[in-house]
């Protein structure tokens, strides 16, 4: 390796994946800090003194972000107060491993620790919601779920922000996904650094423009701990296809992650198309674009015995959840034989 672009006297130790620097370890820790900096500064991400929940899943992306979110609160005095939030899904042999990093991290950055499971929120582990949907819809589920389980957290521990660890990759992975599924509502909002889910605790995501690769680097070179297993669950999301489309473009030229990302920022929406307005879930008042929220839909599903009631479209669901309340209200006995019946095993006979 030649010696660091910088100048500084170092031998060089790695070429930055971003912008093809040849750079030393001591600079590249600096450069990749200070982007993050300045993001934060330039778009003016946190309140100084306000209270941040980092929502962290004890993966590379969540764990980097922590560390030099304390840095970088430190050097620059930000002021922030800073709270690691985790979400427990009940995967066995992933999320109970990856939890105990976020503890080693909730120990080695000195940040208090919440931890929300599914099982409490919703009465369902992903390993029970997997045995009844199968591996084909399950991340719909998961997503869903953990969505609004890091808003719910965000709440009960009263923050101010919520600070995701979504990277450039992330990013123009979802607005490829938008573009292939024809998701205009979501392709418009996907890019923002700051989002605000309705209820008044913005989400940010401080390394919108960190290349993944670098993330990598970054906790390799610091020696950062993290965990790095695939979700046991995620092979067969859909996701994965825009990743592998990105990594195929990102071999022919990187800057393209940054070119997607910049084209879904400058997307401008026809006045025609229709976005859905957000209004409130009639059940759990959770902001949704429909009466009923996708949880509620996920979840009456799954308690009911339809699993499969919230996959798909609106108009689908309506129907479902029709015919289900017919089936309800016409329901005297269920005779186990003609599967007519909406109790989770029809072969067991219930009385009215
Ligand atoms: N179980 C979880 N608990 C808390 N936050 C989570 C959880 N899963 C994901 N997140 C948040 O959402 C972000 C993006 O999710 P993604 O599924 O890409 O995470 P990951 O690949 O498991 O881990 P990471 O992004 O930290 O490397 C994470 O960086 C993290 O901030």
């Amino acid at each position: 390796m030649p010696f660091c672009s910088t100048n500084c006297g170092n031998k060089a130790i790695l070429k930055r994946p971003k912008t093809g620097d040849t750079l030393c370890k001591e600079c590249f820790f600096e450069a990749f800090e200070n982007e993050i900096h300045f993001t934060i500064e330039r778009a003016k991400l946190f309140r100084p003194g306000a209270t941040v929940a980092i929502a962290a899943s004890g993966g590379k992306d969540s764990t980097v972000l922590a560390y030099v979110l304390k840095l970088l609160n430190e050097k620059y005095k930000y002021n922030l107060k800073l709270l690691l939030l985790s979400i427990d899904e009940g995967i066995t042999g992933y999320r109970d491993d990856s939890l105990d990093t976020v503890k080693q991290n909730r120990d080695d950055y000195e940040m208090p620790l919440k931890i929300l499971s599914y099982k409490d929120l919703y009465g369902w582990t992903m390993d029970e919601i997997v045995a009844e949907i199968g591996r084909k819809n399950n991340c719909t589920f998961c997503g869903v779920f953990r969505r609004q389980a890091l808003d719910r957290g965000a709440h009960l521990l009263k923050v101010d922000y919520l600070a995701t660890g979504h990277n450039a990759d992330d990013i123009a992975e979802t607005v490829l996904m938008n573009i292939l599924r024809g998701d205009l509502a979501r392709l418009s909002r996907c890019t923002a650094i700051t989002t605000d889910s309705g209820d008044g605790i913005p989400r940010v995501k401080p390394l919108k423009y960190t290349f993944e690769k670098e993330i990598v680097m970054y906790a390799y070179f610091r020696k950062l701990i993290y965990f790095s297993t695939e979700c046991v669950f995620a092979p067969n999301a859909y996701r994965g296809h825009a990743r592998i489309l990105l990594k195929d473009l990102e071999k022919i030229d990187p800057s393209i992650i940054m070119n997607i990302i910049q084209s879904g920022e400058d997307l401008k929406v026809n006045e025609n198309a229709k976005i859905p307005t957000l209004t409130r879930c009639t059940r759990c008042n959770y902001v949704s674009s429909q009466d009923v929220c996708k949880a509620c839909i996920l979840l009456e599903g799954l308690n009911k015995g339809l699993p499969r009631l919230g996959i798909g479209k609106s108009s689908k669901v309506k129907r479902l959840l029709q015919e289900n309340e017919e089936k309800e209200t016409n329901r005297l006995v269920c005779n186990g034989k003609d599967n007519t019946c909406i109790c989770k095993n029809s072969k067991v006979p219930i009385i009215k």
